[in-house]
């Protein structure tokens, strides 16, 4: 291992190709461990087994002047390279690599050796990547992207494993994950056993890790016949001698089976990876993706055990998630590798985005209040969306989260009927767990950005301001509107300060975003909230007005009304 003294110049990364010079917390960003020598305390660092390519490429990008490795250095992407084939039908091979990858956080680069007509039924056609092709896909990534995984699927030719096997050669510097694909689920033959002899000789010698299924594993072995988890770890030792680091069997078509138990094996140690066998047509690409999986974790730095079981978690997650989707009329369907198909076929219930013109009549529901008035918050939900409420939070600060969660999608429900979007207040959590329209987040709430990265683009994100500052900060972090008070005094909230309707009003004209004005406001003043006259000023946000009375219908037409004609003066 080499170790290298680290200068203190910290706006440059090199000073020559032999001499880095570099801070000690920008060495641990980059993933050097950094050591402080006891003798001069003065710091050194050494470079793991990926150096020398990281060197070289540090080395070049200087020479071309990249400013990334000035001033503020930029971050290492662990880094997955596939070497599979492709599936039109993208439940198994590259999009399955792709989309594994995706999932699990890591960039995935891919070199393609085969096309295959495939779907939910079977593999209808293969056509094969030619080996030149093959080869210069390779050189173009591994020669200037920093991969730290190369990870295989379907090798279909004698020719192309002999050509990966020797560019291997040359970037040596890369983990090694072989899926021995031979046959797919449908029973489809992916490569024929014209393969085995250069698997055997040439590529799982290589490998840190291979992934045999059952069918594979027992074609490597001339085909021993594997029936019981003693018999794969059998097979799993004898793999082993075969060269490779770790050997996966794995046993997701072990028969009579009521757990999916794959065995791994280091050399020393037999782990029995087992979970509960999902009851699911979907399980076409499994095995890609744990493989990819697999690679993706190692490329994150991980030990071989931990990425496996990881994987393994991955794989069983994501198949629970999908065991009812629909894609296809095969035997054989995908599963959902972001698991996010569901929730957004769900999402499409509201058809469009947000609209600031739902702020008009905002009703915030208080669990006191309406536990005081001796009704639920369904009712609650229910009668202000009767009375004409453009839009709902659930504000419900003392609720326990399991009971909080249930009252939240009986709401929901109730609002997706009435085309009313549901936003919560404050819990991402709960707005993630029942997929809600959106949050409206205070200022020491989660921060807008954070929730934004949370919930993704579509969701609907509030933030209560005070200030033309915090207005522009919210727009700044992505916010869709700002609700602006507490513009009178009001008892749902403790030693809050009123901003008036002078606040609101500078508040408004700096604020890009719309806004709804909230605090105290009720019957008898909501026409003076309208009537300050700044166009972004979209409506008021009501919780005693509504929800601390007897009649929760009766209250909101009211409200509906006062604001319809004050809409109307103003637009006169
Ligand atoms: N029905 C299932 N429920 C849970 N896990 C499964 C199921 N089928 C396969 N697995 C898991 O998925 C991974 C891929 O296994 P397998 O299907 O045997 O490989 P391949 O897709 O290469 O044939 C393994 O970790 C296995 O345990
Ligand atoms: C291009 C390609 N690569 C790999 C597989 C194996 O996946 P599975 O065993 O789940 O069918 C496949 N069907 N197609
Ligand atoms: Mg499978």
């Amino acid at each position: 291992m080499a170790s290298f003294t680290i200068l203190p110049a910290p706006s440059s990364l090199f000073a020559n190709k032999n001499c880095l010079i570099l801070t000690p917390t920008l060495a641990s960003a980059k993933g050097f461990t950094v050591k402080y020598s006891r003798v001069s305390n003065s710091p050194s660092i050494s470079l793991g087994a990926r150096s020398s390519i990281q060197l070289q490429t540090f080395a070049a990008m200087q020479e071309k002047g990249t400013s990334a490795l000035n001033g503020d250095l930029k971050m290492k992407i662990p880094h997955v390279l596939t070497v599979a084939g492709s599936d039109s039908g993208a439940g198994a091979g590259i999009q399955a690599d792709l989309k594994a990858c995706a999932a699990r956080g890591v960039y995935c680069s891919t070199v393609i050796t085969a096309v295959t007509a495939q779907n939910t039924v079977g593999v209808q056609g293969v056509s094969n990547v030619p080996e030149d092709f093959v080869a210069e896909q390779l050189r173009s990534v591994l020669s200037d992207m920093q991969v730290d995984v190369v990870k295989t699927g379907m090798l279909p030719s004698v020719g192309i494993v002999k050509i990966l096997c020797k560019t291997l050669r040359e970037y040596p510097d890369q983990a090694l994950v072989v899926d021995p694909v031979m046959v797919s689920t449908s029973g489809d033959v992916l490569a024929g056993p014209s393969i085995l002899s250069v698997f055997r000789e040439e590529l799982l010698p290589m490998a840190g890790i291979i992934t045999p299924n059952l069918k594979e594993t027992s074609a490597l072995l001339d085909g021993i016949k594997l029936e019981t988890v003693d018999d794969m770890r059998s097979a799993a030792r004898l793999l082993h001698n075969m060269g490779p680091k770790h050997v996966l069997v794995k046993g997701g078509d072990l028969p009579d089976s009521s757990d999916a138990v794959d065995i791994l094996f280091d050399g020393d140690n037999f782990y029995e990876l087992r979970s509960p066998r999902i009851k699911s047509r979907n399980t076409h690409g499994t095995g890609c993706s744990l493989a990819s999986c697999i690679a993706a974790e190692l490329a994150k730095g991980y030990s071989m055990l931990s990425a496996v079981k990881v994987a393994k978690r991955y794989v069983e997650t994501a198949l629970d998630y999908s065991k009812d989707i629909v894609i296809g009329g095969g035997p054989q369907g995908p599963f959902d590798h972001l698991l996010r198909l569901k929730s957004n076929s769900r999402d499409c219930q509201r058809l469009q985005a947000f609209n600031p013109n739902d702020l008009f009549l905002y009703a915030v529901t208080d669990s006191g209040m309406n536990k005081r008035w001796g009704r639920s918050i369904t009712d609650a939900v229910k009668a202000a969306i009767e009375g004409g409420a453009t839009i709902v939070q659930l504000r419900e600060k003392d609720a326990e989260t399991r009971d909080f969660l249930e009252s939240a999608r009986a709401c929901l429900k109730i609002c997706q009927s009435h085309g009313v979007p549901l936003l919560i207040n404050d819990r991402i959590d709960i707005a993630l767990a029942c997929n809600a329209d959106g949050v409206h987040v205070g200022q020491s709430d989660m921060p807008v950005r954070v929730a934004r990265t949370l919930l993704g683009p579509e969701k609907i994100i509030g933030v209560s301001c005070k200030t033309p500052e915090q207005a522009h900060q919210a727009w700044v972090d992505g916010a869709d509107y700002i609700g602006c008070g507490g513009v009178f005094p009001t008892n749902t909230k403790e030693n809050n300060t009123t901003v008036g309707l002078e606040g609101l009003k500078t508040v408004c004209m700096a604020s890009k975003l719309p806004v709804v004005a909230i605090g105290g406001i009720g019957i008898s003043n909501a026409r003076d909230v309208m009537e300050i006259g700044v166009p972004n000023l979209k409506g008021v946000a009501v919780v005693s007005a509504l929800f601390d009375r007897q009649c929760v219908l009766t209250e909101t037409r009211k409200l509906h009304t006062i604001l319809s004609e004050a809409n109307v003066s103003i637009l006169h």
